[in-house]
């Protein structure tokens, strides 16, 4: 029997939807809430004055957290994100609110999510308790082209996606709609693609996109970016270069196995020069035979994960590398100088 403790199961999941002003994503978490499995999750909004949940679910508000008809509770943000955090999981451990099993945080329209998610991570209290479970963009199916021509932050959103809604898919035709998910494509070549209509979807669809376990299974490879190349071939080839960008995803593989030292000081040195473009970085490394899981956004890594067993027969190493402006040569040179650095005897 294996007593080793599970690092990452039991933390409560944090799910984060973005995606640009208007896309869906009140629509959505309104629709997410009135299922009956959602009745225990804190909705965090990071928007003061703009809190669009349908007032007649909300039957209480306090300072700052509303109690929503079904038992879940609302809350804005007021200060900054962290402190929210730590406050919601103070007053849960006190008996001041109820027990939530998730939380949802919805971020402005303008946000750069990037944060948020270092939040998770680089807070003590909040990495002890709480488990990053994936990064939600939603699209607006009808505006993403000239939003893609005109505004910077869609891109980013779209680009750190763990999964992707396209959303009022009813106002738009099936050539409109291979020309969003080409134009997806070219900024995010891996993370699932999805459509929604007026926030209408299977709750357990959203949930557990993350890295939820030390047990290896299919969703392993799903989170790490793999099992989309089907989808892939259809629409990368010739759209590829259709929308120029200095945000590039480049997925690197290496044969050779790691040492942790010598992979974790390359890692460092990339994130001490390069941090502020890495704009997110999710990868399998084989570490002397045994799959490691690391995940990170700029210059903040999660604790790496060590998987029970390897997700397929593929066990080279593979890093997916979502950048600004980083030459793909720069960051193989890299990695590929340190798998030879052999473990002493
Ligand atoms: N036709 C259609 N309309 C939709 C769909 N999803 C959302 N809408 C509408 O689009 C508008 C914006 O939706 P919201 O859910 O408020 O979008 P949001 O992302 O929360 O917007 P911000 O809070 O401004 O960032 C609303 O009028 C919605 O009813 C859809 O799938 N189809």
């Amino acid at each position: 029997m294996n007593f080793k403790r599970d690092v990452i199961s039991g933390k409560i999941p944090v799910t984060i939807i973005t995606g640009f002003l208007g896309s869906g994503k009140t629509t959505l978490i309104r629709q997410l809430l009135v299922h009956p499995s959602m009745n225990k999750v804190a909705v965090v909004i990071n928007e003061i004055g703009e809190i669009g949940i349908d007032q007649d679910l909300v039957t209480l508000s306090s300072e700052s957290i509303s109690l929503l008809a079904n038992g879940c509770i609302c809350c804005s943000v007021r200060t900054d994100m962290q402190e929210t955090l730590r406050d919601l999981f103070t007053r849960r451990t006190i008996g001041d609110i109820f027990d939530f099993d998730r939380i949802i945080i919805e971020t402005t329209g303008l946000a750069d999510p990037a944060p948020i998610l270092q939040t998770l991570v680089s807070d003590t209290l909040l990495e002890a308790q709480f488990r990053f479970d994936g990064l939600v963009t939603l699209v607006d199916g009808v505006n993403l082209p000239d939003q893609l021509n005109t505004l910077k932050e869609p891109e980013k959103q779209l680009a750190i996606a763990d999964r992707i809604y396209i959303t009022k898919t009813d106002l738009i035709d099936p050539p409109q709609m291979d020309e969003v998910i080409q134009l997806i494509r070219t900024i995010n070549p891996s993370s699932p693609i999805r459509n929604i209509v007026h926030g209408n979807i299977d709750p357990n669809e959203l949930m557990g996109i993350g890295l939820s376990s030390t047990k290896a299974s299919e969703k392993t490879l799903t989170f790490l970016g793999e099992n989309q190349s089907q989808l892939n071939e259809k629409y990368l080839g010739d759209f590829a270069n259709r929308h120029s960008s200095n945000i590039k995803t480049e997925t690197l593989r290496f044969k050779t196995p790691f040492t942790w030292e010598a992979f974790s000081s390359a890692l460092d040195l990339l994130t001490t020069l390069r941090g502020v473009d890495l704009l997110r970085v999710k990868g399998i490394i084989n570490v002397e035979d045994k799959p490691i899981v690391i995940q990170g956004v700029q210059h903040i890594f999660h604790p790496p994960v060590t998987l029970d067993r390897w997700p397929s027969e593929d066990h080279d190493s593979r890093i997916v590398f979502i950048t600004r402006n980083i030459p793909k040569e720069v960051l193989k040179n890299l990695f590929e100088i340190v798998t030879q650095v052999v473990k002493p005897a």
